[in-house]
């Protein structure tokens, strides 16, 4: 009986034993680690350079093995990243348990494929938190695993506008980029939330500070900006020093249940809630509610799904929450609204930036892949292979209409109900 399959025919072995696990016609095309390929031809090409990423797939037949094993650098995608992504995922959602794999129809090309063996160990770049979901302890090491690292590799990614949310694209002039769009985002920002010279801003999640200094710089406010991220209040802090901004602008490192300097006359939260969880989401928005003066303003910015997940009853660990953001949970927006208007915010906007959260993704990916080599550098091959697979990922989610990010625009009413709002909608939203 022969241990080794002649080199023409791996592939062809290999397409149809997935076929046969995954219950269905392989979308992609398929290189083996011996050159052999099958699938259609016009298709991308999903290389598999290492028999170790079938014993991933096989122990693990979902989307973390397959992630995993493109993290290891076992697999490698060939093409158009999202084409590809798109045709995988009628895979990932096929996918059967373990318990579940036909093994006695497909145990005679296992053995052939030489691809048996005991499940390979994860890549290093796992997330690993500790201690109670939510507590401000492991919420603290779940940012700081996310965001701690390396400002330089995020300077590759988000560009010169240091911005890690949405931006507002607001033109297809050739020569219109993400940093106009980015800076448009800050702007329409200020502009929902009024913002006077003289106001205070509290920034909730502040990230490198860029809203922080825009809403400084062009509105002549003075803010707070709070974030649980070591290197990017680092960042922060340099930049304002550098813009002359350092009476107007504090960055700090805070937990935003330990906030105690209200109240403010406006508050924004940009990317920041995706954090806070389903279960702490009513403290989260009572605490901002009390931070607020009567008659003040909150922009709360924040990517929900839409809608509910398949009832499954073992949900196995998502590659997002392994790799990406360990503890981060999306609501649908319809939560977000009833969950602020619990705490007492009355909700006078909803705007849907879904396409544009698309579009940012896209610019973030072409980003880190033309500068594939320093970022690899900064990090490790693996790190960036993360986040181009997260970053496309999500812009194919955005773009499908699996998920969605909304800007609520909410206020604190004084005691008569008056909400110092506009009577129209254009003035605030230009
Ligand atoms: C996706 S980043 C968005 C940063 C910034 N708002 C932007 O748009 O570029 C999320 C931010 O939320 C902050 N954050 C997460 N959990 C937090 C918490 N419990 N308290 C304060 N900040 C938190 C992170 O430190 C990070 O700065």
């Amino acid at each position: 009986m022969p241990t080794t399959t002649p080199h023409s025919t791996v592939a062809t072995r290999l397409s149809s034993l997935l076929e046969t696990v995954l219950q269905t016609p392989i979308p992609v095309r398929i290189r083996a680690w011996d050159g052999s390929t099958a699938g259609p031809a016009d298709a991308p090409t999903l290389i598999i350079r290492h028999k170790r990423a079938m014993r991933r797939i096989l122990w693990q037949p979902n989307e973390l093995g397959l992630a995993r094993g493109y993290i290891a650098g076992e697999l490698e995608l060939e093409g158009d990243i999202y084409d590809a992504l798109d045709r995988l995922q009628a895979l990932v959602w096929r996918s059967p348990d373990v318990k579940d794999l036909p093994f006695h129809t497909v145990a005679a090309d296992l053995v052939r494929l030489g691809v048996l063996g005991t499940q390979p160990k994860p890549p290093p770049e796992e997330m690993q938190v500790t201690g109670t979901r939510h507590s401000k302890r492991r919420d603290r090491q779940a940012v700081s695993q996310h965001y701690d690292v390396g400002n330089e590799f995020y300077r590759i990614v988000l560009g010169e506008s240091m911005v890690y949310s949405c931006a507002y694209w607001t033109s297809d002039e050739p020569g219109y980029g993400l940093a106009d769009a980015q800076r448009d985002k800050l702007d329409l920002i200020c502009r929902k939330l009024d913002l006077e010279p003289g106001m205070r801003l509290l920034d909730v999640g502040c990230g490198w500070g860029s809203l922080a200094m825009h809403a400084a710089r062009e509105y002549g406010v003075s803010v707070l900006g709070i974030t649980l991220s070591g290197e990017q209040a680092d960042y922060a802090r340099k930049q304002v020093a550098e813009a002359g901004l350092t009476d107007q602008v504090e960055i700090r490192i805070q937990d935003y249940r330990d906030l105690d300097d209200g109240p403010f006359d406006a508050i924004s939260s940009v990317g920041m809630a995706e954090h806070v969880g389903t279960g702490p989401y009513k403290e989260y928005a009572e605490i901002l509610h009390g931070q607020l003066k009567p008659g003040g303003r909150l922009l709360n910015h924040q990517i929900g799904r839409l809608r509910l997940p398949d009832k499954q009853p073992h949900q196995p660990r998502s590659f997002i929450d392994s790799y990406v953001f360990p503890d981060g949970e999306l609501a649908p927006i319809g939560t977000t609204v009833g969950l602020l208007e619990e705490a007492g915010f009355e909700v006078r906007d909803v705007h849907a930036l879904r396409e544009h959260y698309a579009r940012t993704l896209r610019a973030w990916v072409a980003n880190l892949e033309s500068d594939w080599s320093a970022a690899v550098r900064l990090t490790s091959p693996g790190r960036a292979r993360v986040w181009r697979l997260y970053m496309a990922a999500s812009a194919l989610a955005f773009e499908q209409a699996r998920i969605n990010v909304n800007q609520v625009l909410a206020v604190k009413t004084h005691r008569n109900g008056v909400s110092d709002m506009p009577p129209t909608r254009s003035g605030f939203i230009a």
